[in-house]
């Protein structure tokens, strides 16, 4: 091996976690230097696309860093095909013509393999930032080896932070590395309706024959199913014959499995047999590169100020934020004028003082309740249950968190309570979250829920 790549790897290996290391920048080989211009090759398309988007500016740096010299680099694609040698690549990220010349390995294929997925949600459009990196990690791992590291793979998060985009990029990666696996998307609602429509017209075993036949089984918003007891029946025999023929099952919720109420046990053991990985609401950088990332792909031109503004001043559903930037882009096409801060202020305008109006409690409480499936009177009441203790001490302490009421007027509204059963409450919620790592990635998703 050359050297200067030798040297590269050394620095490459240092800069990186081991397991991205390990996965993305080992498999590279080097082929060949001449002069300033680099040759290095890749196993497939797929970790060519990844690293040209996450580490090409690193490799860059770094091999100019070494030889003090600009380097260029051109990748190839290992495989039987010899032309595969891509133009220069000066490894700027986006779209050049390399992305179209280059078609060696099969795309996802809309043929009767994949069910459902939905094609338009990929890696390389998932924005990782730290309040995802972990699902987006795990996602990474289950698509590199299906049915071997995590099974299954529970995502769990809040509305719209991307759980569906992640397990379709999942199937959509898994396709085509596979192109022959059989891989199936289905909310677990649709999942039910066919459950119902088979038992209609006496197909159960047709039912059950395509479920129980796939190689990787996505199932979004399992949360639905509770409470369904058929479903929920139907369910477990599928994942049971699933997991005992070693295919991967991927399933979503915005829900731990212990919090989904109506959930039967059976199930939920199982849930917890893998991996529980969550995702918590994005943070201001991560909010600002989706938005960078979605203005480039919406065709929008979106400067830096009104970008830091809309990832300051909007609530952290990735969804929400997606449409107030098709917003101001639909009005700035639509009067022939460019985006500014002045305008999306302009546009935004109703939706940021509804938005920066204080929360009340009330709100709060209904929220809580609606969350674990309670009444709000429940909350409000001085029953001992514990289904409803731990949600009225985290609605009295997220009235303390993000309210400007005293401890007494927090008490008045929780049924009249003494202002010292509050700060025994919000005490406990503090010291439980310092150890419980689900508790306090369910009041962030509770907060992230108060935020819309
Ligand atoms: N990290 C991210 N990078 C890029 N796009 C994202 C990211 N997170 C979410 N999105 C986008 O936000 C939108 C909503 O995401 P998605 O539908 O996957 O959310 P969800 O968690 O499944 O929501 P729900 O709970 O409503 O089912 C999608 O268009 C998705 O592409």
């Amino acid at each position: 091996m050359n050297k200067l790549w030798q040297e590269t790897l050394v620095h490459l290996e240092q800069a990186l976690n081991p397991q991205h290391f390990t996965t993305w920048i080992k498999p590279i080989r080097f082929v060949s230097l001449k002069k300033d211009l680099i040759q290095l090759e890749v196993p497939n398309r797929f970790v060519l696309d990844w690293i040209r988007i996450h580490y090409s500016q690193l490799i860059q740096e770094t091999l100019s860093n070494i030889g003090a010299v600009v380097y260029r680099i051109q990748f190839s694609i290992a495989t039987q095909n010899s032309d595969s040698i891509l133009p220069e690549n000066k490894l700027s990220p986006g779209i050049n013509k390399n992305q179209q010349e280059i078609k060696i390995e099969p795309q996802p294929r809309s043929c009767n393999y994949a069910f459902n997925l939905n094609s338009k949600y990929s890696f390389d459009e998932f924005v990782s930032g730290s309040s995802n990196q972990f699902a987006y990690a795990a996602a990474m791992a289950v698509a590199n080896n299906p049915a071997t590291t995590y099974n299954p793979l529970f995502i769990y998060g809040g509305v719209g932070l991307g759980k569906t985009h992640l397990v379709n990029a999942i199937g959509n990666a898994i396709l085509r590395k596979n192109p022959d696996m059989k891989v199936c998307y289905y909310t677990s609602e649709k999942f039910m309706n066919e459950l119902i429509n088979s038992l209609r017209y006496a197909k159960m075993d047709e039912f059950r024959n395509k479920f129980r036949t796939m190689d990787v089984l996505l199932i979004d918003d399992v949360q639905f199913i509770a409470g369904k007891e058929r479903t929920q029946e139907e369910f477990f025999h599928t994942f049971n014959s699933l997991y005992e023929s070693h295919k991967q099952i991927v399933v979503t919720s915005d829900k731990f499995p212990k919090e989904i109420p109506g959930l039967e046990e059976r199930l939920r053991s199982r849930f917890e047999w893998g991996l529980i990985a969550d995702i918590q609401a994005p943070d201001m950088e991560t909010k600002h590169a989706i938005l960078k990332m979605k203005a480039e792909q919406n065709g929008i031109n979106l400067p830096e100020d009104v970008a830091l503004f809309l990832a300051n001043s909007i609530s952290s559903n990735v969804r929400e934020l997606e449409g107030f930037l098709v917003r101001i882009g639909a009005f700035a096409s639509l009067t022939s004028t460019p985006v500014t801060l002045t305008m999306a202020r302009e546009v935004l305008k109703d939706i940021l003082v509804e938005k920066n109006r204080e929360l009340s409690i009330e709100e709060i409480q209904k929220v809580v309740a609606t969350y674990y499936n309670i009444k709000v009177s429940e909350i409000k009441s001085s029953r001992r249950l514990k289904v409803l203790v731990l949600p009225r001490q985290i609605a009295m302490y997220l009235s303390r968190q993000l309210t400007s009421y005293s401890y007494p007027e927090i008490g008045e509204r929780f049924g009249g309570k003494d202002h010292s059963t509050i700060i025994h409450a919000i005490k406990k919620i503090e010291k439980a979250i310092e150890n419980d790592y689900q508790l306090s990635a369910t009041i962030n998703n509770i907060k992230n829920a108060l935020a819309h």
